[in-house]
């Protein structure tokens, strides 16, 4: 009996379908090798859920996505959804599916293809076999906290509200996947927070030191402000291993740190903590490019790497995968945003088949 999976496809908006038909080749070649059944199970979300059925996340979304073994996402959101209320928003269904699926711990990779060495902003020498990953926390903090939302006051000038807001035992599970990750990698964890200024950071950093002392005091822990991490990303990247952040902070710093591999197109993520788990690229929609061919499908493959590595049980899929991206980049193949002289440059579509072919050769 064949082993049968079934993944929630949502490709939502923007490039968000383009770089999700490359992944779903790729889903669809290693079923094959592997002799897999995949149900893929695709289904509207964000912009386009809201078009369908009135909601960016449908009810029948979300089930679709409780029910899967995984969730594969492209982006979501777009400027004809800007004007629409906060509540309807493309966004709010990633928001949803995240803490619908207790989503608490996203893992950004920052790797550095040795290849793409001379596409990061930086020099050479600076990123080279650069490996980090970002452990964003993903279901709390100031994306979630109420209150939230804008009132009218008296007088009528409009007040706008969020609030940031973390308790001990949601700090402590999202430390505990930092430290246990870190205890398979270089046993090193930077916690980044902004708590000279901000109490549930504070909060944040009194926690984190308390849960190494007692469980993990076998791994190297630092803590950095926020402000600081973020100059350090780019001025000696190397020094970190392990960050482990906020939501909102993982949010910017894993933008950031992508610049660092040569592209945010280059970025997989893994989203962990409850049943079901889901994986995605960290760019968003990129209205700019979509329809034109041009987006890099890179970090929605890797995703499905991802997705074989903490889902199906099969890191080898994601190591291949890793090896697949390398050699084509080795061979100069670029999309558009990793472009450089001498180089081929070569559109999504042709970019996912470049996957599929080093694929069924390597598997
Ligand atoms: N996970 C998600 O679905 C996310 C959704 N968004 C939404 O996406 C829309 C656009 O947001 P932006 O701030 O412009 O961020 P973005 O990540 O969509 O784009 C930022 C820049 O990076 C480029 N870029 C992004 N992905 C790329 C790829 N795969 N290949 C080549 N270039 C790529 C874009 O062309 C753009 O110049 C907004 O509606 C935003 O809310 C933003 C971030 C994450
Ligand atoms: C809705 C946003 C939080 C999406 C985003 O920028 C991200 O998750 O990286
Ligand atoms: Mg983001």
């Amino acid at each position: 009996m064949s082993q049968e999976y079934t993944i929630a496809v949502l490709p939502g908006d923007g490039i968000g379908p383009e770089v999700t038909a490359e992944a779903v080749k790729v889903l669809r070649v290693v079923e094959t090798r592997l002799g897999l059944k995949l149900n893929l199970n695709e289904k509207p979300v964000g912009g386009a859920g809201y078009e369908a059925t009135g909601h960016p996340l449908p009810g029948e979304t979300l089930e679709a996505a409780k029910e899967a073994d995984a969730v594969l996402l492209g982006a979501v959101g777009g400027p004809q959804w800007e004007t629409i209320d906060f509540s309807l928003r493309p966004e709010r269904a990633l928001l949803g599916l995240r803490s619908e699926l207790n989503l608490f711990a996203n893992l950004r990779p920052a790797k550095v293809f040795r290849a793409l060495t001379e596409a990061s902003t930086l020099k050479p020498e600076v990123v080279e076999g650069l490996d980090i990953l970002v452990v964003r926390e993903l279901t709390g903090g100031i994306y979630f906290g109420e209150p939230r939302g804008v009132v009218t006051l008296q007088g009528g000038e409009r007040r706008g509200t969020n609030t940031l807001v973390y308790t001990e035992s949601e700090i402590v599970r999202i430390a505990k996947v930092a430290f246990d990750v870190a205890l398979k990698r270089n046993k090193k964890v930077c916690s980044v927070d902004k708590a000279n200024v901000l109490e549930a950071t504070g909060l944040w950093r009194e926690v984190v030191t308390d849960l190494h002392k007692k469980e993990f005091s076998g791994v190297e822990l630092s803590h950095m402000y926020v402000d600081n991490a973020a100059m350090q990303l780019v001025r000696n990247p190397k020094q970190f291993d392990v960050i482990v952040t906020t939501n909102m902070f993982g949010d910017i710093l894993s933008d950031e740190a992508s610049m660092l591999t040569g592209s945010i197109g280059m970025l997989p993520s893994a989203s962990l903590g409850g049943k079901t788990a889901m994986y995605e690229p960290i760019h968003g929609s990129a209205p700019d490019i979509a329809g034109k061919d041009m987006a890099n499908p890179l970090a929605t493959i890797l995703s499905v790497g991802m997705m074989f590595k903490y889902s199906l049980d099969r890191e080898d899929v994601n190591t291949a995968l890793e090896n697949v991206v390398e050699s084509i980049l080795e061979a100069g193949y670029r999309t558009k945003d990793i472009m450089s002289k001498g180089m081929k440059e070569v559109g999504c579509k042709e970019m996912g088949d470049l996957v599929v072919q080093a694929l069924e050769k390597k598997l």
